[in-house]
Order: C-alpha cells, then sequence, then structure tokens
C-alpha cells in the first residue's frame, strides 16, 4: 500500500494532531490499532478484547475479559424514561437519527458529572447502543416491547439477538464480531475529529459522542453501507451491474462504497469482510447480491482505479444476515463508540481547544448603508 499524495481541500494532508491509538494508511500495515494489525485482530481476537485494547491500552487477559464481559452485561438495560422517548420517534425516523436522540438522553439521565467517570460512560454507551436501536426499531415496526437483556456474552450476538428475537447462529454471531472490530477505529475521520473539537472544549463525553453520530450519518462517511446496499439490490445481473455503473460514472455520480481519503490503492478492511460475506452468501443460497458485488469492484477498479471501502461488502454481509438496511450504520455507531471515546479521553489528557483559521475571501471592510437606501 503506497501512501497517498495528500493536499487540498478538506483539511486533507494536514496533521490536525497526535494519537496512539491507530495508524491509517502507513506503507507496510494498512490499519493498526495500538500497535496491532486489524488482520490479526479480526483473526484472533473478539470484538470485546479489541474494545479493552482501544479504550483501555492493552489486550486483556482472560480474567479480565470475562471481568469486562460481565460488567457490560450488567449494564445493557434502559431507563424508563428513555424507553418512553424512543417509544415516541416514529418509524419512518431514520435509525441515525435514533441513535443521536438515544445516546442525548441518556446524557440526559445519567450525565458524566466528572471526567473521572468517562470510562464508565463509555461502557455504559458500549451496552447501550444496541439496546437503544432494537429497543426503538422493534417497538416502532412491530409493536413490541423488548427485554433489552439477553445472556449474549458478545455485543454482535446480542445486538443480532435484540433484532430477531433469537439468539444468532455461531457463524453471524462470529460475522458481528468481526465487523464491529473492523469499524473501531479509524484516527481523525471525520466523526472522531468531530468529537475530538467538542472534547476539547471541555464538554462532556455525552456531547462529543452525540456529535460524533451525527458526522458518521452522512453518505460520505458511515452511512456509504447503506447507500452502497440500495445500490447493489437493484442490480439484478453482472451485466445490469456493469451498465449501472458505467451510466453512474458518466454522469459523474459517486459510487458509494468505493475510494477513500486516505487510502490510495485499498482499504485493508475490504479483504476481511468480503471473504465472510463470501461464506454468508454460501450459507444464505445467493447467486445475486455477491456476484454483482464482485463486477462492481472489478468494473470501478478498471475505469477509475477506485476500491472498495470497508462499507462496499458490508452491504452484502449484513444482508445475508437479515438485517434490514437502515440498521447498518447504527451498527457502525455500536463499534466506533470505542474509538470515539478512546480520542475523547487522549485529547482531555493533553488538551488545547480546537480553533483552526480560515482564509478569509469575503468582501472588503465596507460601511453600512442605512436601511432606507439598500
Ligand atoms: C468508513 C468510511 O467512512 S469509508 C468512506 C465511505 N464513503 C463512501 O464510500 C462515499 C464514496 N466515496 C467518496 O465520496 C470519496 O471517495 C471519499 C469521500 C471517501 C474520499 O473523498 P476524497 O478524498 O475527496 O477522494 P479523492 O481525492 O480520492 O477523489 C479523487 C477523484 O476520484 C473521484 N471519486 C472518489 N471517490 C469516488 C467514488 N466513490 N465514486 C466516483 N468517483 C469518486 C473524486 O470525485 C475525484 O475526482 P475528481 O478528481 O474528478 O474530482
Ligand atoms: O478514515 C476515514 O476517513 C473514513 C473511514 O474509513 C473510517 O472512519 O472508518
Amino acid at each position: 500500500m503506497t501512501d497517498k499524495k495528500l493536499g487540498g481541500a478538506g483539511l486533507r494532508g494536514q496533521s490536525a494532531g497526535e494519537t496512539a491509538l491507530s495508524t491509517v494508511g502507513k506503507s507496510g500495515s494498512g490499519l493498526t490499532y495500538r500497535g496491532y494489525d486489524v488482520k490479526d485482530l479480526a483473526e484472533n481476537t473478539s470484538f470485546e478484547e479489541v474494545a479493552y485494547l482501544i479504550l483501555h491500552g492493552e489486550l486483556p487477559t482472560e480474567a479480565q475479559l470475562a471481568a469486562y464481559k460481565s460488567q457490560l452485561k450488567a449494564m445493557r438495560g434502559l431507563p424508563q424514561a428513555l424507553k418512553e422517548v424512543l417509544e415516541r420517534i416514529p418509524a419512518s425516523a431514520h435509525p441515525m437519527d435514533v441513535m443521536r436522540t438515544g445516546c442525548s438522553m441518556l446524557g440526559n439521565l445519567e450525565p458524566e458529572n466528572s471526567f473521572d467517570e468517562q470510562l464508565h460512560v463509555a461502557d455504559r454507551l458500549l451496552a447501550a447502543f444496541p439496546s437503544i436501536i432494537c429497543y426503538w426499531y422493534r417497538f416502532s415496526h412491530d409493536g413490541v416491547r423488548i427485554e433489552t437483556e439477553t445472556d449474549d456474552d458478545e455485543i454482535g450476538a446480542h445486538f443480532l439477538h435484540l433484532l430477531h428475537g433469537k439468539a444468532p447462529s455461531p457463524l453471524h454471531a462470529k460475522v458481528m464480531s468481526v465487523s464491529l472490530i473492523l469499524y473501531a477505529e479509524h484516527e481523525f475521520n471525520a466523526s472522531t475529529f468531530t468529537a475530538r473539537v467538542c472534547a476539547s472544549t471541555l464538554s462532556d463525553m455525552f456531547s462529543c459522542i452525540t456529535g460524533a453520530i451525527g458526522s458518521l450519518r452522512g453518505p460520505l462517511h458511515g452511512g456509504a453501507n447503506e447507500a452502497a446496499m440500495e445500490l447493489i439490490q437493484d442490480m439484478r445481473s453482472e451485466e445490469h451491474a456493469r451498465d449501472v455503473l458505467l451510466g453512474k460514472l458518466e454522469r459523474k455520480e459517486k459510487i458509494m462504497g468505493f475510494g477513500h481519503a486516505i487510502y490510495r490503492e485499498s482499504d485493508p478492511r475490504n479483504a476481511i469482510i468480503k471473504s465472510w460475506s463470501a461464506k454468508l452468501a454460501e450459507e444464505y443460497g445467493d447467486d445475486r447480491l455477491y456476484r454483482v458485488s464482485e463486477t462492481c469492484e472489478a468494473l470501478m477498479w478498471q475505469e477509475k482505479k477506485l476500491f472498495c471501502n470497508a462499507d462496499f461488502f458490508h452491504a452484502s454481509a449484513y444482508h445475508f444476515m437479515g438485517i434490514p438496511t437502515k440498521l447498518f450504520t447504527p451498527i457502525f455507531v455500536c463499534s466506533r463508540l470505542t474509538g470515539w471515546a478512546a480520542h475523547v479521553m487522549e485529547q482531555r489528557a493533553n488538551n488545547r481547544i480546537i480553533r483552526p483559521s480560515a482564509d478569509y475571501v469575503g468582501k472588503e471592510l465596507r460601511p453600512v448603508t442605512p436601511i432606507s437606501q439598500r
């Protein structure tokens, strides 16, 4: 992987601070969390181990992991006032707006009173986010008030259990764990930077995370996994996929799930989620979605030298597990929370308010014309 030539708009290529949490797009290692290659982590750990690594600095021992899992399990319940708010949100709402409101409401009910509570707040949100989104989804779509405390050991399995009303298969639980690992942390991406800017004013953790959810929602960032699904779901065949994409490229439309602000030749998360999507396609008996996804990948590289980012094969993988498309980006939130919270803590530990300057391109200094003469 070569380093991308960075420069120009969007603060590209400018260092905006220091981090010990991850590296993105460095030659020789595509993506590392606290010094571990994401591929190594995806092959050899669970999401809870990675969350512990990101939040605490080191991988847990067996005893630490067991204690961490039981601690998170015990924090899955939602306060009645939050459930009432979630019940008032219509089924037509975007689930990312539900996440934003759910996070913000929890901040009213269980505020972070001092920075000494920051790790507790991060863990509480980690445990509560799947409950928040699934409670709202099942109530608004199926009319049921679900019990949000399951006995599932892992957050990914817990999410699928709440969504489908039954514990997932080992394959689905494994894919969720890998997916959450892949999405957990990514240096100074837009949503993380939002969280850090908010943290730099010495605001509370809930505000930082609520702002980050808003930034992740857009289709140029986390929202791309949903947009990718919307793109591929109507592709009837490989030939149709090619026609659709060539038409879009001709019209200079963005193809969601492709390209990246930092990576130049590939996103290291793609090969990992793609291989799990292939396994799920086989289990599902799919004879279209995975193939058209591969067609898109080949055509985009051939035509534009653009590669799939983390989001593209997440679309088919989530679909094969029966996850409704509009819940794709909220799963990203359930994972990225770990990175956001760790960045907030890192910012707080060595803080200076983030306040860049702007190049002024407006009018020269001029006097106010009295309103009667304008
Ligand atoms: C988990 C994540 O958040 S990963 C990102 C998810 N987002 C997406 O998948 C949305 C689609 N992708 C994009 O919009 C962009 O690739 C971004 C936002 C991710 C990165 O943007 P940038 O850093 O500005 O892209 P970059 O500088 O590499 O763009 C180079 C050229 O390729 C084009 N390009 C980049 N991505 C795409 C795409 N997905 N489809 C079509 N053209 C594209 C750009 O328009 C640009 O063309 P130009 O030189 O004619 O203006
Ligand atoms: O780094 C970025 O710009 C976007 C991204 O891939 C992520 O946040 O996972």
